[in-house]
């Protein structure tokens, strides 16, 4: 699905804060061999803006620094690294940085480039030119997984108390949508003037899904909801959210573990 998506001449960028999330996401991307259009960062989702790699954002554009030597330009990225490699990455990625780069494949347009000018396009974002930006965003975000039936089976051995911590705490709850609403409003703003957004968690509780969408909306005069049309085609068994388009999987009817989703349209 992720090669049909990316064709010829599309690059992917994954985001997570956790690192060892992005090293398994890195293990199936070479699995199913599709790492070479990708590269994965270690960063805050909240507040990342590093744009997509184009030719218009490439080496031609973006000055390098004067002291930055062609030993620091990344070369082909490999999982077994030389001593040598290791120093230089180390130089690479400074400590308090951060973003780190964590996997890059040879088409995902990194290599060749040096840190500077591959970290040089966040202030391109800053100058807000649209075309530049991402043209689908997925903000699969961060939630209590009540939706999922595999990981509430976990409290077995955690403990109901721990549900009850996680999940009913208002506290730990308005953290939680606070987050949300971050991570979507940083997506969105990384998304170009048409594009389309994918907001989805594993929670099926009003305020995850529906309550930050309609916080996101009232914010954003540019958002849209639109219908998912994939669902009506292939008869995904969903059913629909409080808000118009949304969709959400109910894990007894749909023998999926439970999901909602939303698509947004950037418009102008
Ligand atoms: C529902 S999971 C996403 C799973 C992912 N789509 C996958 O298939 O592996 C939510 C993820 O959000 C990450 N997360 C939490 N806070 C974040 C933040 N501030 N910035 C970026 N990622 C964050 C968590 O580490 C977690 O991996």
């Amino acid at each position: 699905m992720l090669a049909g998506q990316l064709g010829n001449n599309g690059t992917l960028t994954g985001v997570d804060i956790a690192r060892h999330r992005l090293a398994a996401c890195r293990t199936m991307l070479q699995k199913y061999g599709l790492g070479n259009s990708c590269r994965l960062f270690v960063a805050d989702g909240t507040c990342f803006d590093l744009l997509p790699i184009t030719q218009r954002t490439g080496s031609k554009d973006i000055m390098p620094s004067t002291n930055e030597t062609v030993s620091e330009v990344f070369g082909e990225w490999c999982s077994r690294k030389t001593r040598r490699q290791k120093k230089r990455e180390g130089r690479l990625q400074k400590e308090g940085d951060k973003i780190e780069l964590l996997f890059y494949g040879n088409g995902s347009g990194v290599v060749g480039l040096t840190k500077n000018q591959l970290l040089a396009n966040c202030s391109m974002l800053q100058r807000n030119h649209s075309a530049d930006h991402y043209d689908k965003v997925l903000v699969d975000a961060e939630c209590t997984h009540d939706g999922s039936l595999k990981h509430i089976c976990k409290y077995e051995q955690w403990g109901w108390e721990t549900l009850e911590r996680r999940l009913l705490d208002p506290e730990r709850m308005a953290s939680i949508t606070k987050l949300q609403l971050q991570l979507l409003t940083n997506g969105f703003r990384l998304l170009k003037t048409g594009g389309t957004l994918v907001y989805s968690t594993c929670s099926l509780t009003y305020d995850q899904n529906e309550g930050v969408l309609d916080k996101f909306l009232n914010l954003h005069y540019n958002a849209e909801l639109v219908e998912i049309t994939e669902c009506n085609r292939a008869g995904w068994p969903c059913e629909d959210g409080k808000l118009p388009h949304t969709l959400r999987f109910n894990p007894s009817r749909s023998r999926t573990s439970g999901l909602f989703i939303a698509k947004i349209h950037k418009c102008q």
